[in-house]
């Protein structure tokens, strides 16, 4: 058998470094990110291994005019083989071997520094190691492919790296620029960072404050946390602030200050890891329901990728995703109990987002369930206040307005909204809990529970007086007696309708359709609309009385048809072929025939 050669794999630098250059980070800001992080892993060495240390400090700074960026500490350096060993070598560095002795060290991959060649021109590295201090060395390179190391003239333990940016990336040289990018990336970070002078990350964060020997008073550390979360976010002012401690993480998540819909998903939490920002918007680790929570934290057990831009969905994950959600659910329990003045403004700025956010989680629910308000014709009542004034029923409404609607409003009884988002589950779920009845109106079983249906002879005469052609005339009795009708347009019957239009085969898939048609074929769709009559009403007695004794009831049928005709034409989903010159005309008729 011939014996195979083994041949060794080639890698092609250029290509490689055009890869990770175009393709690993989603920004060039990250590559700022990677410098520092690596004079952060130099200074938590130098704390290791050098026990004389006593400094840490990193500097950033810029010069717009020139293009040039440079990130300086006082770390341990390199010596000249350390250089060739780690700087030089792709996926190779000295900081991965020293993870096991500290769990603050960031840099595993040995890739960063590839970084400095995306965004620069020209990198120098200028370092004196603390273990031969009196020989400076200066690295140099355009691309990372090639390099070259000099002796040069003696200089403070610790490195610089100077960075000639590219055109396309010289905005990273504007010194407010650089403090944003430099500020939030770092703004946890253990070691102090300046930014052309300036400090960026001076206050510790408002969680590890807490181990403090000075106890805060609570409104104090209240204070803290929203200026904290406020430094954190400026796009929302913060509501209230909420602890997360747990499942590996800990900080904090604010409530944005803003009025939300159900649909707003502005979930944005920062996820530090190491003190380092890893990923700026890990929402998934926010329930979907909280789409007005913002949060900045912690983790040393959360994985990055190699991107360093995104986490591992691993078990510790999973765990921290539980975590958040079991704070947010207990944050704002706390929050109801302890500070009545945000909580009201809690649910005044949420209480959409929160009717859903019941409806996923139970433990919510059972804390909103008697404050969330739902909208009702009535304004915003609590399905307490929804049901005390329906007598004992809620009631819902699943067109907009209509009749039933203005017949409600006659009697001053709050119709709950059900077209907008959650209010029909939201309340059906209280409802199933209370024992109490709910009435959806315009569906069949909802009218039953709403109008009394009586015999009466002459149905069938007021049917060919009032009711048109596909409208159902029902006598029956209900409130309020002034009301001599009310026409109520079929909810399912409109459903079947549009259903079984041709154009729904193309809208919905097939097999919903087939489902959905399974349905509404147990729907009579012979009616639109049913129209109660209400035989106590004044004038419906008065009418039928008249007719009874053999008089002439044709104005009054004029003017009823007219009156029938006005109503109509006012709402929205029954004023199709109604023609209000002709109703009007009818009013006028009448008038002129009585006088
Ligand atoms: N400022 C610095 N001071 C001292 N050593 C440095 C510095 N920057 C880089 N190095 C050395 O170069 C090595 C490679 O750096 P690089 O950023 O490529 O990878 P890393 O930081 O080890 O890992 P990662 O890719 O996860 O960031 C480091 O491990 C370290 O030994």
């Amino acid at each position: 058998m011939a014996t195979t050669e083994l041949q060794s794999t080639q890698v092609d630098l250029a290509g490689l470094m055009t890869v990770l250059g175009g393709h690993l980070y989603s920004t060039p800001a990250v590559a700022v990110r990677e410098l520092v992080q690596n004079a952060h892993d130099s200074i938590t060495r130098r704390r290791i291994e050098d026990p004389a240390f006593s400094g840490g400090r990193i500097d950033v700074t810029s010069d717009p005019r020139t293009g040039t960026l440079t990130v300086s500490d006082d770390g341990a350096g390199m010596t000249r083989e350390e250089i060739d060993r780690f700087l030089a070598t792709v996926g190779v560095g000295y900081t991965r071997g020293l993870r096991e002795r500290s769990d603050e060290l960031i840099g595993q991959f040995g890739l960063g520094f590839l970084s400095a060649f995306i965004i620069g021109e020209r990198t120098v590295v200028r370092t004196a190691s603390y273990q031969a201090p009196d020989a400076a060395h200066e690295y140099t390179s355009t691309t990372g492919e090639r390099y070259s190391v000099e002796p040069c003239a003696e200089r403070p333990v610790g490195t610089e790296v100077v960075l000639k940016l590219t055109a396309d990336h010289r905005e990273l040289a504007d010194p407010a620029v650089l403090a944003g990018i430099v500020g939030r990336y770092c703004a946890l970070l253990g070691v102090p960072v300046q930014v052309n002078g300036e400090p960026v990350n001076a206050d510790a964060p408002p969680w590890r404050a807490t181990g403090e020997a000075v106890a805060v008073h609570p409104v104090q550390a209240r204070k803290q946390a929203l200026a904290f979360a406020e430094r954190m976010d400026p796009s929302f002012r913060p509501l209230c602030t909420l602890e997360v401690d747990g499942g590996g993480v800990r900080g904090l998540l604010w409530l944005q200050d803003v009025l939300t819909y159900g649909s707003w998903d502005n979930r944005r939490l920062a996820v530090y890891v190491r003190g380092m920002l890893l990923d700026d918007d890990a929402r998934d680790l926010l329930p979907r329901w909280a789409g007005f929570v913002s949060g900045a934290v912690e983790s040393d057990v959360l994985t990055p990728t190699a991107s360093r831009e995104d986490l591992q969905r691993d078990d510790a994950w999973e765990a921290a995703r539980a975590a958040l959600h079991e704070a947010l659910v207990s944050g704002l329990a706390r929050v109801a109990s302890e500070q009545p003045e945000a909580w009201s403004r809690v649910l005044a700025r949420h209480n959409e987002g929160l009717l859903g956010a019941a409806l996923a989680d139970e433990g919510l629910e059972a804390l909103l369930a008697a404050d969330l308000r739902v909208p009702t014709s009535e304004g915003e009542l609590t399905v307490r206040e929804l049901v005390d004034g329906g007598d004992g029923r809620a009631h819902v409404g699943l067109g907009t307005g209509g009749f039933e609607e203005m017949r409600f409003r006659a009697l001053k009884r709050p119709i709950a909204t059900g077209t907008r988002y959650a209010v029909v589950p939201f309340v059906r779920r209280w409802c199933a809990r209370h024992g109490v009845d709910v009435v959806e109106l315009g569906t069949s079983t909802g009218d039953r529970a709403l109008f009394q249906r009586v015999e009466l002879e002459e149905a069938g005469w007021l049917a060919e007086q009032l009711a048109k052609e596909r409208q159902e005339l029902i006598p029956a009795r209900f409130e309020p007696v002034e009301m001599p009708f009310v026409l109520v347009p079929d909810r399912e019957a409109e459903l079947k309708a549009r259903l079984e239009a041709d154009a729904a085969q193309e809208r919905i898939a097939s097999a919903a359709l087939h489902l959905a048609r399974s349905h509404t074929a147990t729907i009579d769709g012979t009616y639109e609309a049913r129209l109660y009559v209400n035989v106590d009403s004044p004038a419906i007695a008065a009418l039928l009385q008249a007719r009874r004794d053999g008089r002439d009831v044709e104005v009054a049928l004029g003017l009823l048809r007219a009156v029938l005709a006005l109503m109509a034409a006012g709402e929205r989903e029954t004023r199709a072929g109604v023609d209000l010159l002709e109703a009007l005309s009818g009013v006028g008729d009448a008038v002129r025939r009585l006088l």
